[in-house]
């Protein structure tokens, strides 16, 4: 795990009342050194991304000018198998596979050769923004499948480089302002196709493909005639297809070349005349913004130099030993944030953080995570929040309520959290023994390990258990994922090594293209077959958890970063099928005498969750209650000295390779 130097947690908190300089320039520290890190971890791999890929989603980041991605879009975008980082964007081995940013009511000028670097992209949306531009030339961009632009204002002809797509299967540019004819798509790959509300004109062409697609794929284009439309097309339409098109309805050129050709002179002049007149108002447009915006520019720096000389002056008058109650709202203006405390008496207020000392704990989905240590010696986590979904306060402090009231003597809720416009940060109780990845996998090999023996795996597996029941209990009606991130690093210990469960819940708040890329959950079989997830994909993430518990092995899909890990579902069913497996246990339980049944019990109830059909997995409740059934090893010294005799053997698996060898498809 990633252990940042020391550093102090006021700094962060100050930064984010006082002052968003000091704030980005602490990002930008955390940053640098997960960057080292990251850099060392791996330094005898060549550059690992495609630095141009990543100039060209800069170029589109200033486009855009978003605040999400203006602050989201830094770094490395794609670093090897590691999972992206940047906001709306999927990789594969260093390069971009999808650029998928919808909704975001993103505006600017798309240039057409925006995409030419990326050869890889198999996915493209930009649907329901506001973009300006004309459709991008996708020459570049050969293995595209799928491309959304529908909903903007993109403008000019349908790019022709569409053509050269041949694994383009889906093309969705309704809602637009195209104009022109439409190309004549030829894809045998393409299976949908829209092109309405828009402005296009002309014949629709002949293709078989095009000719595929019912008549709400071209509606709102007044100007398209032709089947499947009921207009007939008018001659000049007809021969505008015919002299573009070989699969036109007359290919042959049988019509009086003389008269076509001063028809078509004629309207190509009209078309210069028009197009002269579009560039001369386009310069215009393009004027006027060039002005508004540096207008609005100056008018907006007097505002914010007019604001900061009045902040500055109200907090010298503020008085400085300001109380802040727990249990109440603690509020220092909108734009500075709240701490809101979400159980009465947290036991430490906003002063006592700010002065709190803090050191860097590792970095997962949502960013750094920081343990702060209080004057008092009290110690607390503070998690800092990126990619989230955009909500208002209210509805995040909704959220993180429905989080808190969850209450069992195995999950450890958020404490409190802070919320302002540009941070957001999750308050929790330290657990001071760790995570459970670090008591399955730490110090191995090293003097000074302490195994973790059978009874205390049991422990483990049975406190999960029960804390899932619970969240699953708790959430049954409204369809959520309950905890959607299940795996060892989020499984806490506390000084009296009690199982609390973390980061429950928190799918409700992450954005889904990055909850996409490293949640869990969304890397179960079903979500990889039909892109759903469901409440019992948890219960596979936990069979995935027992077999890391009873293996020692680390799990690909929760592996952390620079971690390599195997996917111990498969790799459990092949050794049950090719009989080995009493290699599956962990050297520190298979010797063990007492505990080889309970081993094997546990092994068939993780293989039973492993089920790639989500509905034939056992349910929490189910399982919760066979584990707290299973009795605990009567454990001696001298049984965990077999080392050459080992207490577990290919035969006593023969009830486990009868159900792992129905169970495996
Ligand atoms: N309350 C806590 N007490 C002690 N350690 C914690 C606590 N919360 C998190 N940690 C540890 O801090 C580290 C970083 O946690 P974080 O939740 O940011 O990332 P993660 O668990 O590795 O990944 P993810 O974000 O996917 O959950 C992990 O090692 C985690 O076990």
């Amino acid at each position: 795990m990633l252990n940042s130097p020391e550093t102090h947690l006021h700094l962060l908190m100050f930064s984010i009342m006082r002052s968003s300089m000091s704030l980005g320039k602490f990002f930008l520290t955390s940053l640098i050194l997960l960057l080292n890190h990251r850099i060392t971890a791996s330094s005898a791999l060549p550059l690992g991304y495609d630095g141009d890929e990543r100039e060209a989603l800069y170029v589109l980041r200033a486009a855009f000018n978003n605040s999400l991605l203006n602050s989201n879009w830094r770094g490395i975008h794609c670093y090897m198998d590691d999972p992206p980082r940047w906001y709306g964007i999927q990789c594969n081995n260093g390069r971009v596979t999808v650029i998928a940013l919808e909704g975001m009511g993103l505006k600017g000028v798309v240039n057409s050769d925006a995409l030419i670097h990326f050869s890889e992209l198999s996915i493209l949306s930009f649907k329901n923004n506001a973009l300006l531009g004309n459709i991008m030339n996708f020459s570049g961009n050969q293995k595209l499948a799928q491309i959304d632009l529908s909903g903007n204002k993109f403008h000019g002809p349908i790019s022709e480089s569409l053509l050269s797509l041949a694994l383009l299967a889906s093309l969705k540019l309704q809602n637009n302002n195209l104009s022109g004819k439409i190309p004549e798509f030829n894809q045998p790959t393409l299976i949908y196709f829209n092109v309405s509300n828009n402005n296009l004109g002309g014949q629709i062409p002949l293709t078989q493909v095009v000719q595929s697609f019912s008549l709400d794929s071209f509606s709102g284009n007044l100007g398209l005639c032709g089947s499947p439309t009921h207009n007939s097309c008018n001659n000049s339409s007809v021969h505008d297809s015919v002299s573009d098109g070989p699969s036109s309805s007359n290919p042959s050129g049988t019509a009086d070349n003389d008269t076509k050709k001063s028809k078509q002179s004629s309207i190509s002049g009209y078309a210069f005349l028009f197009l002269l007149f579009a560039v001369v108002a386009l310069l215009a447009v393009i004027l006027l913004l060039i002005l508004y915006n540096k207008k609005a520019k100056e008018l907006k720096n007097i505002v914010t130099q007019q604001n900061r000389r009045a902040v500055e002056a109200e907090d010298k008058k503020e008085d400085k030993s300001e109380a802040v109650e727990s249990g109440t709202v603690v509020e220092r203006g909108e734009d500075r944030g709240k701490l809101i405390f979400l159980e009465n008496g947290g036991g430490f207020e906003l002063s006592d953080l700010l002065k709190a000392s803090a050191e860097g704990l590792g970095k997962g989905i949502f960013g750094n995570t920081y343990k702060a240590i209080l004057d008092n010696g009290k110690a607390l986590v503070v998690k800092r929040m990126r990619d989230l979904k955009p909500m208002t306060s209210e509805e995040f402090t909704r959220q993180l309520q429905l989080l808190a009231n969850q209450k069992h003597p195995n999950l450890i809720p958020p404490l409190a959290y802070f919320f302002s416009k540009q941070e957001k940060l999750l308050i929790y109780r330290y657990a001071e023994k760790g995570n459970l990845f670090n008591r399955i996998h730490g110090g191995r090999g090293s003097k000074e390990r302490v195994p973790f023996r059978w009874n205390s795996r049991l422990s483990a597996a049975r406190g999960v258990a029960r804390a899932l029941q619970h969240l699953h209990a708790n959430s049954r009606t409204n369809n959520i994922i309950p905890h959607g991130n299940l795996k060892s690093t989020n499984v806490l210990l506390n000084q009296n090594n009690i199982i609390l469960v973390s980061d429950y819940g928190l799918s409700s708040l992450i954005a889904l293209p990055i909850a996409a890329q490293s949640m869990v959950c969304f890397k179960s079989p079903e979500y990889q077959t039909t892109r759903r997830i469901y409440p019992n994909t948890d219960v596979w993430s936990y069979g995935c958890m027992l077999i890391e518990l009873l293996s020692g092995r680390v799990c690909a899909n929760a592996a952390p970063p620079g971690v390599k890990g195997v996917d111990l579902c498969s790799w459990v069913h092949r050794a049950v099928r090719e009989e080995w497996t009493a290699e599956i246990f962990d050297s520190e339980i298979s010797v063990q005498r007492s505990a080889a049944h309970g081993m094997l019990q546990l092994l068939q109830i993780a293989i039973r969750c492993c089920d790639k059909s989500p509905d034939k997995r056992p349910e929490m409740a189910e399982i919760a209650q066979e584990i707290e059934k299973m009795k605990a090893a009567v454990d001696s010294e001298d049984e965990e000295d077999v080392s050459v005799e080992r207490s577990l053997t290919d035969e006593s698996f023969a009830t486990t390779s009868s159900i792992a060898a129905a169970d495996d498809r």
